[in-house]
């Protein structure tokens, strides 16, 4: 225990008197401001429809992601249906989207796009709703739409098999919540004087150590995370995911959570881990942008090859980043085809040079896009 008298943060006598050195953040703030910066620059000249399919790419990464952090898969074709259907993105044919899907759309956008609307208890009531729309957790009811009420005992962020349990955080008991949000919330809405960035990171930590909700706290800090990104950049577009950079660092952030929570209301280290994090996530974006730009650059290349539906769908599936290996028996179950239908569709692509045979070995033969090796 680094802490004195009490094991966890909010039972700390000066709790939430968050204190950081600012001289010790003022590098790595400057670096994350540095990043977005280039981006940006980047992003300023590469014209309209380009940036919203660069915004699509990360928001549909930050929904999948923060999903996957908790354990669920979504189908990233209705993420990205969805969220270009609200956007108003075209993005060609859209994929049927799932009620929870919508869900966790509806909490990212409304987080980014309405960034300067006041959160207010009902605003994250509505998200936690519409994460959770049938009102169960797994197999488990919860509460929804409200705080949790502690039923089944203190509220635990516990691991490892039933029985041998590790406990890594106890939340404040739930007479505190009601109190402890409207301050939190208080100061979410204020002007209160920390860099913006800074105002995200503390925001994330307070949340998520308030643990108001029976399930999707980590979800919707990271939402409130990005609303007030969304608000430092002075944009309510998106073009960096923090949530998707946290699922690629889950366990450094798990570690650095449990230590500050155990911690002192010194916070600096965290706050350093979270502007690394997201100066990873900035650079990240960087990555985004080449794949939109070289998709870009593929479609102007084939512009006047004729080619049908199902050359056009799984070729974006190509350039949209599909992972493993193309082979003609995959691509007639994804363009649901027929195996003989898949083999003319694939030599069309091959003698237009849209397609090339994949070198890396393997028992059949599998496609890959056929770019141009020189990236300009
Ligand atoms: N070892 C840990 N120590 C401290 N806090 C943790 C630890 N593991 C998880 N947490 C916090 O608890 C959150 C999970 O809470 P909860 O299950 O209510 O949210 P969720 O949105 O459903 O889950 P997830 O964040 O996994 O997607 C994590 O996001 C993290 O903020």
């Amino acid at each position: 225990m680094t802490s004195g008298d009490y094991i966890y943060i909010w039972q700390a006598p000066e709790w939430p008197n968050w204190r950081y050195d600012l001289a010790a953040l003022a590098g790595p703030l400057a670096e994350v401001s540095r990043a977005q910066g280039l981006l940006l620059g980047r992003l300023a000249d590469v014209g309209m429809a380009l940036r919203d399919q660069a915004s699509l790419s990360a928001l549909t990464e930050d929904v999948v992601k923060t999903c996957e952090i908790e354990g669920e898969q979504l189908n990233v074709e209705s993420v990205r249906s969805s969220i270009a259907r609200r956007l108003g993105v075209d993005i060609g044919a859209l994929a049927p989207v799932d009620r929870h899907v919508e869900g966790v759309v509806e909490m990212v956008l409304d987080a980014t796009a309405n960034c300067n609307t006041p959160v207010s208890r009902e605003r994250l009531f509505g998200w936690h709703a519409a994460l959770f729309p049938t009102g169960y957790s797994g197999l488990t009811k919860i509460q929804v739409g409200g705080w949790r009420d502690d039923a089944a005992g203190p509220m635990q962020v516990v691991s490892g098999p039933v029985g041998r349990q590790r406990v890594h955080f106890e939340a404040p008991p739930v007479e505190r919540i009601e109190a402890e949000m409207s301050r939190f919330l208080d100061w979410l809405n204020a002007e209160s004087g920390e860099p913006p960035v800074i105002k995200a990171g503390l925001a994330h930590l307070w949340l998520v150590t308030l643990h108001p909700f029976d399930d999707g706290n980590g979800r919707i800090a990271r939402a409130v995370g990005d609303l007030l990104l969304a608000r430092a950049d002075g944009s309510p577009q998106r073009f960096y995911s923090l949530s998707a950079q946290i699922q690629r660092e889950r366990k450094a952030y798990y570690d650095i959570l449990e230590r500050t929570q155990k911690g002192t209301l010194d916070v600096t280290a965290w706050l350093a881990w979270f502007l690394d994090v997201l100066h990873r996530a900035v650079d990240q974006a960087q990555h985004t942008l080449d794949a939109v730009l070289a998709k870009a650059r593929f479609w102007q290349r084939f512009a006047g090859t004729p080619m049908n539906a199902r050359q056009v769908k799984l070729l974006n599936r190509l350039l949209d980043g599909f992972e493993g290996k193309l082979t003609t028996s995959k691509w007639a179950t994804m363009a649901k085809c027929s195996p003989d239908t898949a083999l003319r569709d694939i030599s069309e692509l091959l003698a237009h040079g849209a397609l090339r045979k994949s070198s890396a070995g393997g028992r059949s033969t599998s496609y890959e896009l056929n770019e141009p090796l020189v990236d300009d």
